[in-house]
């Protein structure tokens, strides 16, 4: 394994106090992670409730494997942090906060902490957890107890966060495991008598309680009858619990639904008798109404204990801001003298019920409100919608589960007969075919979450643009019909890689990960299994495997046709990862190179890991209609489910018929479930393609972040406009990045990209595309011509590519340790590695890049590099 240093000084592991904060700003977040829409969104305190995402419940959605496997206790994390002062009180205060076994405590001071003068404690797996990256906050509300923290600085913020997520996960999965103790014991129980099914009483208490709300479970399993007991059965109930989420949350939400529909009627019935000019609510009625939403008409005493007033368990911001207009639109003779001036979000900083108060002064029919009622109307419908919405993505992943347990047992078969190339559907394939079995329902709903209180997470530039997702819908339709590309056979290139892909359902990550957290992934080394058989430099070169677009842009006299070729050719670099979410490239080697000449696309490509702290790789790619380079940079942030990979380097892209000079960032890509069988790539954030010599025209795209948490049916979403010096848009376009890019702007409207068919049986395959099958292929006539560096000659990932990981991964191991001897020789004499191939230069926006010196394919030709003095890395 290599041993690098973290970039925040030493790596987080067993046992790690905060307090000092740490040494290393990571880049700031450009977006925020996944997020779920619930109605516990709201509980929090601030002013932006745009700024706040709740993070995902994380125990539900492993596997067995990943819960039988990952069940070390994360490290102690321990510092000072500030808390808020309970109500009435304003204010933070520091606070010691020691987070240990899934259970945070605090005290007044470290000391405090270890005389056991404890302030109070929480367990953070009961508790949900939203976070404000922008304010460093951090609310935890377990129902009963409330925490809202801050860190001091945005690195200490990030390692809490990632921390508590660890925590809850940990406890979580501790209670699973428990659970699946218990539901194991009673499986496994054939003797028809049933009595070693109650023997643990503590399990099935644990159970009663796990389930306490969830009828069906409790009944089924606390309460079993002997016949209830076929042990295959139960043993795939347990397996199905254990990845089931919250089984509670669909029943809640629908409750919610249930609330807000009434809200709807009521306030139906009040425009009505607004219309007539008479009172809406009669006292009896409004107490009804705060007492469903624990409201007390008392006016707050300043004593009041916090519990009351001091969150919003039972009454979200949101809520208030609905019941506050609904108050203060009725005629009530409230004890109450307060002011009553209009509500607006700032107002939100006093506590719930003086704010409540302030409102409910008499008050007259002013025109206005009418229309407030309508507004407050339509607040509470999207509300309703985006409940209805989440019920329906929970109930469609059970349906995608149910159907991929059924294909699983199918295949399971089908192997046991030998039949291998009938594979076992993924996860994502089953997604995708629900994806279009469900396109209309959900879909064209895009704008609506902002508004209505529940927060999406997402931040501007990942948001969709109104109206754009009904044409998404359109696209899609189109694109499906647009014929796709037929892959020629007979290349003389692969189609299969000498072995199939190794299962590594088995290897625990959640250990690795968490060990490094900040550490840029692209410097752990991770067992073979965890590999594909490229690296990253050669992972630049599949970006190009629709260099097509790229010819056609060289091909296309109209500036703005040409402009939404070429963010179309953008979009087709980030296809492959629909398909590359369960392996990880090989990190490349310093000064490793790989080269890709590809006559029959005209193009000609080389890269070189030319720096390694950071890691950077570079990449040059040569052809008669362009030119395009890039260096690649990454920094990786781990949220404890996902981990969120921010690439720095731009791209360009020169056409030389047209003196063009493109050039655009990348986006922020997603590995959402990280640590489980469930994982997927998501893209999202803004892409703006510039023209650096001529502001005629500029493109800019749009990567949906996926509004709903689980989402299957707004995935993937890419929006794309054309726009003049003046700002107006000349040509929109989209679809999604896995299926592709239509533009209904062109004087004929049509589909610009298609990604190829994937080949058959690519599951097998690491999900590799034709493009990607062939990269590390090394061919007896190749071989001679590559420098000893290429990485088609890397042992480690031939051996992994034929199948052989056990000697990959002792392999790899010798090749990183002779890594970092190299690197203590030239600190030693106090050198500097220079790459071979690129030099380092700066842009004209002052940026440091890294461009070709040109003498790579001079060298291949004359005098090749058999005769020149090579690097050797392995
Ligand atoms: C721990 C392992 C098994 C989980 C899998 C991680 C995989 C999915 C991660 C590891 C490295 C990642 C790549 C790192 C860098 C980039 C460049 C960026 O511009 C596009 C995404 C892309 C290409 C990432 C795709 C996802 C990726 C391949």
């Amino acid at each position: 394994m290599e041993s690098f240093q973290s970039p925040y000084g030493s790596p987080l592991n067993r046992s790690q106090s905060l307090m000092s904060g740490l040494e290393k700003t990571p880049p700031t977040c450009t977006k925020p992670t996944h997020s779920r829409s619930s109605s516990t969104a709201s509980s929090r305190h601030s002013r932006n409730i745009k700024d706040w995402e709740v993070m995902d419940d994380l125990q539900m959605d492993m596997t067995s494997a990943d819960i039988l496997q990952d069940l070390t206790a994360p490290g102690i994390c321990e510092g000072y942090l500030l808390k808020r002062r309970k109500w009435p009180l304003k204010g933070w205060h520091k606070r010691y906060f020691v987070l240990e076994t899934g259970i945070l405590r605090y005290s007044k001071t470290q000391q405090d902490i270890y005389r056991g003068k404890l302030h109070g404690s929480l367990d953070v797996s009961l508790a949900v957890m939203s976070i404000n990256k922008k304010s460093h906050r951090i609310d935890l509300d377990a129902g009963n107890l409330l925490y809202h923290i801050k860190a001091k600085s945005h690195e200490l913020f990030y390692i809490w966060v990632t921390k508590l997520s660890a925590h809850r996960m940990f406890k979580k999965n501790e209670a699973a495991n428990q659970q699946n103790g218990f539901l194991q014991t009673v499986s496994q129980d054939t003797s028809g008598t049933g009595q070693s099914q109650m023997n643990d009483m503590q399990d099935v208490s644990f159970h009663q309680q796990f389930y306490s709300t969830s009828g069906s479970y409790t009944g089924e399993v606390a309460t079993p009858t002997p016949s209830e007991f076929h042990p295959g059965v139960n043993r795939k109930v347990s397996a199905w619990l254990q990845q089931t989420h919250d089984p509670d949350s669909c029943a809640q939400e629908l409750n919610r639904c249930q609330l807000d529909l009434s809200e709807l009627n009521r306030l139906v019935q009040r425009l009505n008798v607004l219309e007539g000019g008479q009172q809406a609510f009669s006292n009896g009625e409004l107490q009804r109404i705060i007492s469903m939403q624990n409201l007390s008409l008392e006016k707050p005493k300043k004593s009041r204990s916090c519990k009351i007033w001091g969150h919003s368990r039972t009454l979200s911001r949101v809520d208030a801001l609905g019941m506050v207009r609904q108050l203060s639109s009725s005629h009530l003779n409230s004890s109450s003298q307060l002011g009553a001036s209009a509500p607006t979000i700032s107002d939100y900083a006093p506590s719930i019920p003086d704010y409540v108060y302030s409102q409910l002064s008499p008050q007259t029919n002013t025109p206005l409100e009418g229309r407030r009622i309508q507004q407050e109307f339509i607040t509470v419908s999207q509300r309703v919608h985006v409940s209805l919405a989440s019920v329906h993505e929970a109930l469609a992943q059970e349906r995608v589960r149910l159907q991929d347990t059924y294909h699983q047992s199918t295949a399971l078969a089908e192997t046991a007969s030998g039949d291998l190339s009938r594979r076992t559907p993924s996860v994502t394939d089953s997604a995708a075919e629900y994806f279009d079995a469900n396109d209309d329902v959900l879909n064209g709903s895009s704008s609506e979450s902002g508004e209505s209180g529940l927060s999406d997470g997402t931040t501007t530039n990942s948001e969709p643009e109104e109206g754009h997702a009904s044409a998404t819908r359109e696209y899609r339709a189109s694109i499906s019909k647009a014929p796709s590309s037929v892959v020629p056979k007979n290349t003389g290139r692969r189609s299969a890689l000498p072995a199939h892909c190794p299962d590594n359902a088995h290897v625990g990550l959640m250990q690795i990960l968490y060990n490094n957290i900040g550490k840029d992934l692209s410097r752990v080394s991770m067992p073979a299994a965890l590999n594909e058989p490229v690296n990253l430099i050669q992972r630049l070169c599949e970006e190009l495997e629709y260099s097509d677009l790229l010819d056609t842009a060289n091909n296309t006299q109209d500036l703005y046709q040409r402009m939404v070729y070429i963010g179309a050719f953008a979009v087709s670099g980030y296809a492959t990862a629909h398909y590359r979410h369960r392996y990880k490239p090989f990190n490349p080697l310093l000064g490793e190179t790989y080269e890709c000449l590809r006559q029959d696309k005209g193009f000609r490509f080389v890269s070189e890991q030319v720096c390694h702290h950071p890691p950077i790789s570079a990449c040059h790619a040569d052809s008669d209609n362009f030119s395009l380079w890039q260096d690649q940079r990454w920094k990786n942030k781990f949220w404890g489910k996902s981990l969120e990979i921010m690439p720095t380097g731009m791209v360009n892209v020169t056409l030389p018929r047209f003196g063009d000079h493109y050039e655009w960032n990348k986006v922020v890509t997603c590995v959402h479930n990280v640590l489980s069988q469930q994982r997927y790539l998501e893209h999202y954030g803004e892409v703006v393609i510039r023209n650096l010599n001529s502001d005629a025209c500029t493109c800019k795209l749009t990567f949906v972040k996926s509004r709903y948490w689980g989402s299957d049916t707004n995935k993937n979403e890419v929006q794309g406009t054309v726009l003049d010096q003046t700002g107006s848009t000349i040509h929109r376009f989209g679809g999604l990045w896995h299926e592709g890019i239509f533009c209904d702007t062109f004087p004929t409207p049509q589909c610009i990209w298609k990604p190829n068919p994937q080949p058959k049986d690519y599951y097998l395959y690491y999900g590799f595309s034709n493009f990607a099958l062939e990269l590390n292929e090394l061919t007896p006539d190749l071989k001679p011509l590559l420098p000893p560096t290429d990485s088609r000659l890397r042992p480690d990932q031939r051996m992994l590519e034929e199948g052989r990981v056990d000697d990959c991964d002792k392999f790899k191991e010798d090749v990183e340790e002779r890594q970092r001897e190299r690197r203590k020789q030239l600190a030693k004499k106090g050198e500097e590695h220079v790459p071979r191939f690129f030099k380092k230069a700066v842009d004209s926006c002052g940026r440091d890049v890294w461009l070709t010196n040109g003498t790579y394919w001079k060298i291949r030709e004359n005098p090749g590099f058999a005769n020149t003095k090579n690097l050797e890395l392995w």
